[in-house]
């Protein structure tokens, strides 16, 4: 796992490291080095200052390129130095390092490489000018932008800009930031890095899940196993309105191929001869309806659940009554894993708080931003501003495990949280979503923790949708390729599985 610091814990590591005897002088020296040496540097370098520490980054790098005799020029915005930042802008002052002031008819492309220095990790509020023309004329030069610790303007808690700079490679120092995963991130750092300077965090982490943390959750089976070891799961959706027939099938589907020992699909028999065809290996089973949507009957969904692990509830199965009864009585009586998607999260929006949080089974929720919004009654641009902190406020008032979806997915717990960031454009696809509930039913019936396994099934979902865009792009791929390309992506995890 990949560890990552809020804005705050790391601007109290920080502090506490110096505290304990590490000069912050020091530090900015560690960090320019770092940066310095990971880049394949085109000159002329022009290295954009603001009037923080970021930017006295930005002075060490300028000395240690003039060492290395590569041409660069410092662009300033501000007079303002912090103190250490003063000490490396007289060092290249010294060193004969030329200092421009910034002025809107510089040519940013006349420079091969630019620094991007203005804002670090102290950036507040809103970009003004003359920051703003800044980046605006970094973002349109030629010259490859590399920005220092985090795209200035871009909010390192929350991956959130109005405007930011966009670059060719994002350098963070000491540890990554969720900004840099979030939200806006990936469509605003090509590629990123992190160099350690030597800072341990003080406060409680997040972490970012690798293929390594998953090698034994997808440890090739053993032949003394059965079907039985890994887990029935059932599945409850559909509605004749909203059959989604395919839907339901790549649901089931993505369920199998995630390893699920056994699948139950049940849905209203309204649709069950038009569902049945397209589910290869899963179990039908027809509950009662009303023409139209499921009706509760307790013996129907008990003897359903009895002897499965998980049960995934929601897709297509409409807001009525018999829904919503069906799921009230999950919430109560079912021990197991429930994982609850789609409608069901409307259903539960509308329920009193008090059955989710007395929940008899391990309940786990994959809301998108809008199904979160509406769980939680915030704005979805409260949750964009601060995605980790409502959803770790939510998971832990509930008692869940919420699965955050997004461009990089939030998996908390309320006491510990992991980030995703596997997944790409061509995602954004009916079914995706289904798709994922299949994985994440299949892999809660036979990981021992919920948690990993809830970060695993969007860790997969992902680098099936990344394999599927390969092959069909990001405009024809749908949620079936999705599907088909889970085994590759199975096979790259347990592929790395060495046996203590
Ligand atoms: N000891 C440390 O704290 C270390 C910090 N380092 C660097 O220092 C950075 C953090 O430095 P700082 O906390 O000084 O902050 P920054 O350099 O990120 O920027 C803060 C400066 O920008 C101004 N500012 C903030 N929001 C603004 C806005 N909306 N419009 C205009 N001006 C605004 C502030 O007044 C302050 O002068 C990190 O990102 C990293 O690059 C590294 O040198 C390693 C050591
Ligand atoms: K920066």
């Amino acid at each position: 796992m990949i560890r990552i610091l809020s804005v705050e814990n790391m601007r109290k590591s920080d502090a506490a490291t110096i505290a304990a005897g590490t000069p912050g002088r020091e530090l900015m020296f560690r960090a320019g080095r770092a940066i310095f040496d990971s880049v394949n540097w085109k000159p002329p370098v022009a290295i954009l200052c603001g009037s923080g520490n970021n930017a006295g980054d930005g002075y060490v790098i300028a000395k240690l390129l003039h060492d290395a005799e590569i041409a660069c020029d410092l662009i300033l915005l501000s007079e303002k130095f912090s103190e250490d930042g003063a000490y490396y802008y007289s060092l290249c002052k010294e060193a004969g390092i030329p200092s421009l002031t910034w002025d809107s008819s510089l040519n940013l492309s006349e420079y091969g490489t630019i620094v991007d220095c203005l804002f670090g990790t102290g950036f507040r509020g809103e970009v003004r000018d003359p920051a703003r023309e800044a980046i605006e004329a970094v973002n349109r030069s030629s010259a490859c932008v590399i920005a220092v610790d985090i795209n200035s303007g871009l909010n390192g808690d929350s991956g959130m800009a109005e405007t930011c700079v966009h670059s060719d490679l994002t350098v963070s120092v000491g540890s990554f930031q969720p900004g840099h995963f979030l939200n806006m991130a990936k469509d605003v750092m090509k590629a990123k890095i992190n160099c350690d300077i030597g800072i341990e965090p003080v406060d409680r982490t997040y972490a970012l899940i690798e293929s390594s943390d998953l090698a034994e959750l997808f440890q090739p089976r053993k032949n003394h196993s059965n079907k039985g070891t890994y887990g029935y799961t059932a599945l409850i959706g559909g509605s004749k309105r909203y059959s989604g027939a395919i839907r339901l099938a790549g649901m089931a589907n993505a369920a199998m191929r995630a390893g699920a020992g056994v699948v139950k699909l049940a849905v209203p028999d309204v649709i069950f001869t038009t569902v049945a065809p397209a589910v290869l290996e899963s179990t039908m089973y027809p509950l009662s309806d009303d023409g139209n949507e499921m009706v509760f009957t307790e013996k129907e969904i008990a003897e359903l659940v009895s002897n499965v692990k998980t049960v995934a509830f929601g897709m297509g199965i409409g807001t009525g009554e018999g829904a919503g009864k069906a799921l009230e009585y999950l919430l109560e009586h079912y021990t197991g894993r429930l994982v609850v998607d789609a409608d069901g999260l409307t259903l539960l929006s509308r329920m009193d708080k008090n059955r989710i949080r007395n929940a008899a089974c391990t309940l786990v929720l994959t809301p998108h931003i809008k199904e979160f919004s509406r769980l939680t009654g915030l704005s979805t641009e409260e949750i964009l501003n601060s995605p980790i902190a409502v959803a770790e406020k939510y998971a832990k008032e509930n008692k869940v495990i919420l699965l955050l979806k997004g461009p990089a997915t939030v998996i908390t717990d309320g006491e510990t949280t992991y980030l995703t960031d596997t997944g790409c454009a061509g995602m954004a696809t009916a079914g995706s979503g289904d798709v994922l509930s299949g994985i994440l039913a299949a892999i809660l019936g036979y990981s021992a923790d919920p948690l990993l396994g809830t970060a695993a099934a969007a860790w997969i979902n992902g680098k099936a949708g990344e394999a599927a865009q390969r092959i069909y792009g990001s405009i024809s791929m749908t949620a079936g390729d999705t599907v088909a390309s889970i085994p590759e992506a199975v096979l790259s995890v347990s592929e790395g599985y060495t046996q203590e």
